[in-house]
């Protein structure tokens, strides 16, 4: 199946009248494993937050395009239906809503009336999936992330990814909070999702989670916008040596948002 092609074009974004990305392009395609790094407070998240559309962040200028429709005019549950899906790095917890009881209902929100998962199939796809991040098989009657440590629920967004199956995918800091054995098998999980119709945007801080999910490109984020990218090297030397290199490279003094 051929994928889908998420193009952010000249991004402008504020928050309580702030500006925080400034002019950012982006494009992702179906196949494509894409990863951003960048300092802290640099717009990392902003961007994820952006793209599926939380209410806070304003977008002032720019388009966000999925297979050419315009993302921007979408709500929340209209972009996650069109195939957009975020792993975010907080995940909520809701209470009264178990694991499963979630994951077949967004699973039969991106399929068609009457063509919803049977019972049997949809417990079937969650138990290997489940295998697969070696997650409890009680965490399925448990309520969403309620209680969950942090790399549980972190595992726990990557099986719902492997689930809804979407066709672009953001992972806002999938790697913060797990120890080396969950790193390994959280990318397990993201590395058995490669395929030409799916496209991934992984923020990360560290080239660790680089050495177990090859990305095709590496994007640097500075003042709300990509000013670098190049491929796997990229991190590698971010890892070694930080961005000074960087904001030497391109005359940047400060790299945060409130800078020019
Ligand atoms: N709700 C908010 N209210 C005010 N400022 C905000 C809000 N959300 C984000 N910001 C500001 O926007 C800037 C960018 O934040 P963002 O979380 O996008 O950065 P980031 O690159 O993801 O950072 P990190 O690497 O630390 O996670 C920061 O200065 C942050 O304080």
């Amino acid at each position: 199946m051929a994928g889908s092609t998420l193009e952010i074009k000249d991004l402008h974004v504020e928050i309580e009248g702030l500006e925080i990305l400034k002019g950012l392009n982006l494009t992702l395609k179906g196949g494509e494993f894409h990863a951003v790094m960048g300092p802290n407070g640099t717009g990392k998240s902003t961007l994820a937050s952006a793209v599926m559309g939380h209410p806070k962040y304003e977008v002032t200028q720019g388009e966000i395009l999925l297979d050419g429709e315009n993302v921007l005019e979408m709500e929340v549950d209209e972009r996650a239906q069109a195939g957009l899906f975020l792993a975010m790095q907080y995940p909520s917890e809701i209470s009264g809503v178990t694991n499963s009881d979630f994951l077949r209902s967004a699973i039969n929100s991106r399929r068609e009336e009457g063509d919803e998962i049977s019972l049997m199939k949809f417990i079937k796809q969650m138990d290997a999936k489940m295998d697969t991040l070696d997650i409890d098989k009680n965490m399925a009657q448990r309520y969403l992330n309620e209680g969950f440590s942090g790399g549980e629920k972190k595992r726990n967004e990557i099986l719902q990814l492997m689930n809804i199956e979407p066709s672009i995918a953001i992972l806002d800091e999938i790697d913060s909070g797990l120890d080396i054995d969950a790193l390994k098998v959280v990318a397990k999980g993201i590395n058995e999702m490669r395929d030409d119709s799916f496209g991934c945007l992984i923020i990360t801080h560290y080239q660790r989670l680089l050495n177990y999910i090859t990305p095709d490109k590496v994007h640097v984020m500075m003042q709300g916008r990509i000013v670098k990218t190049g491929g796997p090297e990229l991190a590698q030397r971010l890892e070694e040596e930080g961005y000074d290199w960087i904001k030497e490279e391109l005359g940047i003094e400060d790299e945060t948002i409130g800078s020019k």
